[in-house]
């Protein structure tokens, strides 16, 4: 029923795993909290209940380079994996984070035990054209980590089950780990390579090797091949956004607020066209973001010839940073979760923010034309800047959520606020705007862009 969708990892040398006892049987069980050298310690047991045991009884195993081993089952696609292991806490939202391309080449442990339990939604478009239940059209991280993925699954938008879904996507599940364990081994060791097997291939003489997606340019993998404009009805502004792995909730906040967007591939010369537009706009996306130089540099050039109103989400704020000359650090395990304490350093004000983010910007290295704008109240990093003196400003964490918490969207309306007054300043009548023929021809939604398995084989 399960097709192999990917090959066997390549083989390299290294050392043996130690294995790790963290196999749970099919029925209701108890698990102690194992020791990291895998051991079992003497706290309490704590009861986990399972409804049904697995379908297929298939064996899976996950991996850590140079770390523990875990045993579990399939779920899934039947496809061996491997990718950078990093963990979430948030609670919900896993349809959203797993299409989120900035999670694109990860390995995604979540902390929340049960996962699948109100299935998976539908791929609806709404009245902008955009998905209304996922961030993009197919599932991006490499495979998912759960203690105990959902059998049966009830919710009123749900057409299928998890499994289901990751089976027809090429991306494989490992259920029935101790994920408390895994994620004290990445809380203390940080975000590490791994991989996961399924069925009985896994040997743990065999040394296989691991996919470093750091060492991958993973935007250029999830950006549009070509532009796409989404339209905005009775739209009062026309911005040009920089998709380096766009979620649809940020393309939705802009449109909702009477934004026409014409999104650009990344690495396009931004700095040529922002003339024709009211403001410039710059996503998130995936991977490291020193990988984008051809990004960096047209920013640069473009705060150098223009005026035009700028607003950086996650990636988008890591590039505009880099493009000013500062400097952006790898964080021990990053910051994955819906609930991400951030202070307003202009009001003194904390919202609670989602982030999902591996690296940061070292806030010492900003230029003095730029101050902190926001501030991590949980680890000290660096949440956001802002420019002194131009409507330029970026954002570590996500406004537009999804999942997550909206006490930070009005960042939106302060974006759209600086480009109704940079049009409305304009001296000039500026006719070389974006027609209306133009906007007809070009495409509706992302232009060929490669699916997750594509990567997840790589
Ligand atoms: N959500 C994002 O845009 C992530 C940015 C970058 N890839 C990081 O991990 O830091």
């Amino acid at each position: 029923m399960f097709s192999r969708l990917a090959t066997r990892l390549p083989k390299t040398s290294g050392t043996r795993a130690p294995i790790f006892a963290a196999r749970l049987p099919s029925q209701a069980r108890f698990l102690s909290k194992p020791a990291i050298d895998g051991s079992r310690g003497r706290s309490m047991p704590t009861r986990v209940s399972r409804a049904t045991p697995a379908a297929r009884n298939v064996d899976a195993t996950l991996t850590i380079r140079d770390g523990p081993v875990f045993h579990g089952t399939a779920y899934g696609a039947n496809s061996n994996i491997s990718g950078e292991a990093v963990f979430t806490t948030s609670l919900v939202g896993y349809p959203e984070s797993m299409t989120d391309p900035s999670y694109r080449g990860q390995i995604l442990v979540f902390t929340q035990p049960l996962i699948g339990n109100y299935g998976v939604p539908s791929s609806e478009r709404d009245e902008f054209n955009l998905l209304k239940y996922f961030e993009s059209p197919h599932i991006q991280c490499a495979g998912i980590v759960v203690a105990d993925v959902a059998e049966k699954h009830s919710h009123w938008t749900a057409v299928e089950g998890l499994s289901e879904w990751c089976a027809r996507e090429g991306v494989p599940i490992i259920s029935g780990v101790d994920t408390r364990a895994i994620v004290t081994y990445l809380r203390e060791q940080g975000s590490s390579l791994a991989r996961i097997s399924i069925g009985d291939e896994y040997d743990a003489d065999e040394d296989e090797g691991f996919v470093d997606p750091g060492a991958i340019n993973l935007v250029k993998r999830v950006s549009t091949k070509a532009p796409f404009v989404v339209s905005s009805p009775n739209a009062t502004f026309h911005v040009a956004l920089l998709d380096c792995g766009v979620k649809e909730n940020i393309l939705r906040s802009l449109v909702n607020r009477g934004a026409s967007v014409t999104v650009f591939p990344y690495d396009y010369p931004i700095h040529k066209v922002a003339d024709n537009f009211d403001g410039v706009f710059i996503s998130n996306g995936p991977g490291d973001p020193t990988h984008c130089q051809e990004t960096v540099y047209n920013l640069a050039r473009l705060m150098e010839t223009s005026s035009v109103p700028i607003m950086g989400i996650c990636l988008g704020h890591q590039l505009l940073a880099l493009a000013v000359g500062a400097e952006t650090i790898k964080l021990k395990y990053g910051n994955r979760a819906h609930n991400i304490p951030a202070l307003d350093l202009t009001t003194g004000q904390c919202h609670i923010t989602s982030q999902n983010h591996g690296y940061a910007v070292d806030a010492s290295t900003l230029p003095s034309e730029f101050t902190e704008y926001f501030v991590n109240l949980n680890d000290g990093s660096n949440e956001g800047m802002m420019h002194k003196t131009r409507p330029i400003f970026s954002t570590q964490f996500h406004p537009e959520a999804k999942g997550g918490p909206m006490d930070s969207s009005y960042l939106f309306d302060k974006y759209l606020d600086n480009v109704k007054l940079f049009k409305d300043s304009a001296k000039i009548y500026r006719d070389n705007r974006p027609s209306q023929l133009m906007l007809d021809i070009l495409s509706k939604e992302r232009v060929g862009v490669e699916p997750s398995p594509l990567a997840n084989a790589a």
